[in-house]
């Protein structure tokens, strides 16, 4: 069942006719997108379409040839990824970024020290800053009885849910997320897909993810934007998505077993 939408705000990011070219090939062209407060939008698409560059702009790791970024109403085109980090724009990869050799607790309490700027000495943890706040948001993914386990051992799903608890440390306000289910079972799923529902619905966190299962993307998201060849081909409710022809047309036309 999809989720109840929030009602709509003023966008929290604002994606306004950016390109972005890579020498003379253009993975986005002319792209606009907005971003509600609570929301949780899923871009779509078939491989190459630009859904990773597209969260690459808006976390900051590439600046666009043409266009901007908004921020609620400040432009944050230039703005650095460690700076848009702080002003609450978190972002989780497809390839996790735990450190392998710290224990499950001791990664979210770096990510903390890192979020506080409290940098002297980050890897001489002395096992008691920021321990409780490291427990508590271990606990809001369910992993709380995993921290003493290292970082390297974890599962993908778990390893998936540590990486939630880093991005949460920064207290986001904005979290992008590419295939947060890539690579898991069905119930490692389920308790993703639930932690992202509880986040939009309990926090008002506004989540954009990248996926490729339709049935989670049309179960669970506010809206979708689905993107084709660097460019977005619509955007709307799970409802209106699904009965677009153009849609059907990209996901036929490519061959994919997707069906929406
Ligand atoms: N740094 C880069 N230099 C050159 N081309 C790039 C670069 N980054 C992405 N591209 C190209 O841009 C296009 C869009 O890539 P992108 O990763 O955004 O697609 P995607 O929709 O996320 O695909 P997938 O679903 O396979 O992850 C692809 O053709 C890709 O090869």
């Amino acid at each position: 069942m999809t989720a109840p939408s929030p009602s709509p705000s003023p966008a929290i990011v604002s994606v306004t006719s950016v390109s972005m070219h890579f020498g003379g090939f253009r993975a986005l062209d002319d792209v606009s997108i907005d971003l509600q407060r609570g929301e949780i939008h899923a871009i779509i698409g078939p491989n190459g379409a630009g859904k990773s560059t597209l969260l690459n702009v808006i976390s900051g790791l590439l600046r666009p040839t043409r266009g901007d970024v908004h921020y609620g109403d400040q432009r944050i085109t230039h703005v650095p990824p460690h700076r848009r980090a702080r002003l609450g724009i978190a972002r989780s990869f497809q390839i996790t970024s735990i450190f392998t050799g710290f224990t499950v607790h001791q990664n979210v309490q770096l990510a903390l020290l890192a979020q506080r700027g409290d940098c002297r000495h980050p890897f001489r943890l002395t096992g008691e800053r920021y321990r409780d706040e490291a427990h508590e948001l271990l606990a809001r993914v369910q992993i709380a009885g995993m921290g003493a386990r290292m970082g390297g051992e974890l599962a993908a799903g778990d390893r998936k849910r540590l990486e939630f608890a880093i991005a949460l440390a920064g207290d986001p306000q904005v979290l992008l997320l590419d295939e947060p289910t890539a690579g898991m079972s069905g119930a490692e799923r389920e308790i993703v897909v639930g932690i992202i529902r509880s986040l939009s619905a309990e926090r008002q966190i506004s989540v954009l993810f990248t996926e490729h299962d339709i049935d989670m993307v049309f179960d669970n998201a506010h809206r979708i934007t689905v993107m084709h060849q660097g460019r977005r081909l619509v955007q709307g409710t799970p409802a209106a998505v699904r009965s677009d022809p153009r849609v059907r047309d990209v996901y036929l036309g490519e061959g994919d077993d997707a069906h929406v």
